[in-house]
């Protein structure tokens, strides 16, 4: 569990025990919901995987906030603060089947398993006979799904897989550059109390520079297209010579249309509103408008 891994990196990193450092198991509305047939938009969208820890935190029952950074709203409540994030994972999507190795080789009208906007937008594109089915759950329920037929192939995020030990369940991986992996990816990210400039610093001590610039590009990216954009958004930062390179693309939810678009610099800031600027000057309102989740 990623609480534990930010408990023993905080203790090693301070000098202080485990025993110290309470972990508080919140369980959030995107954990309940994981029977619904519903996709998480439909649910309450962002936020739906931090409310009851951000509640929590705000109320100073808690002092930091374990999240997956894909799962934090571009803007947090008032009152608190993403200071840090762990080194990245694999930010690749997981393919998984019993029955075949890869997309190509799903049957015409196969049944592809998943709730994300962002993977069935981007299957269709490679695909448009498959049939997207509604499929949610935890790992094994999942596999079990797979196994039962209720889909003959799902994606999942490989570094949620990894994390949990289940990462040799990945039938393969899927290549980024054209399954761009949902903005943060694979990067746990922490939170504090803004005014809360003691924890602040201690979490700051466990960042992870590089990540943290990645991160921060796709986040900016983010929050241009939040405002005005509900169509699927992809991903994929690269890092040279002090410099990220940022990749986006915005799909329509039947993955026949897509916006690329890529920018370089040092500052992420401005690297990310670059792109999300110019992915909603490509696309134009009439396919925002189009396109935009109900
Ligand atoms: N939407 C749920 C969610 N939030 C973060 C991850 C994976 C772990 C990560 O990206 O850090 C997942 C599962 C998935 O998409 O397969």
């Amino acid at each position: 569990m990623q609480a534990r891994l930010v408990r023993s990196l905080l203790a090693s990193t301070h000098g202080v025990s485990e025993d110290d450092i309470a972990i508080e198991v919140l369980s959030t509305g995107g954990d309940r919901s994981q029977a619904s047939n519903a996709s998480l938009s439909d649910i309450g969208g962002k936020g739906l995987f931090t409310k009851e820890i951000d509640d929590a935190m705000l109320s100073g029952r808690v002092d930091i906030g374990v999240h997956s950074s894909k799962d934090v709203a571009t803007r947090l409540p008032d009152g608190l603060a993403l200071v840090a994030f762990l080194e990245r994972e694999d930010v690749r999507d997981a393919f998984l089947s019993v029955k075949v190795q890869s997309i190509d080789h799903l049957a015409e009208r196969a049944k592809f398993g998943t709730s994300s906007i962002r993977r069935a937008a981007q299957v269709l594109r490679q695909r448009p006979d498959l049939e997207i089915v509604p499929f949610r759950g935890n790992v094994g329920t999942r596999l079990q799904k797979l196994i039962d037929g209720v889909a003959d192939a799902t994606l999942l995020a490989m570094a949620g897989l990894n994390r949990l030990g289940e990462g040799h369940r990945a039938t393969g991986q899927l290549d980024p550059e054209i399954f761009m992996p949902a903005p943060a990816q694979g990067a746990i990210g922490l939170a504090v109390r803004s005014d809360d400039k003691r924890m602040a610093a201690l979490v700051s001590a466990l960042d992870h520079a590089p990540t943290n610039m990645t991160i921060t590009g796709e986040r900016a990216m983010l929050a241009i297209l939040d405002g005005s954009c509900r169509t699927p958004v992809g991903a994929l930062s690269s890092l040279a010579n002090g410099q990220l390179t940022l990749k986006g693309q915005i799909l329509s939810l039947d993955g026949q249309t897509a916006f690329d678009s890529t920018a370089s610099g040092t500052d992420p800031l401005v690297v990310g509103r670059a792109v999300g600027e110019d992915l909603l000057k490509q696309a134009g309102t009439e396919f925002l408008a189009k396109w935009a989740q109900a």
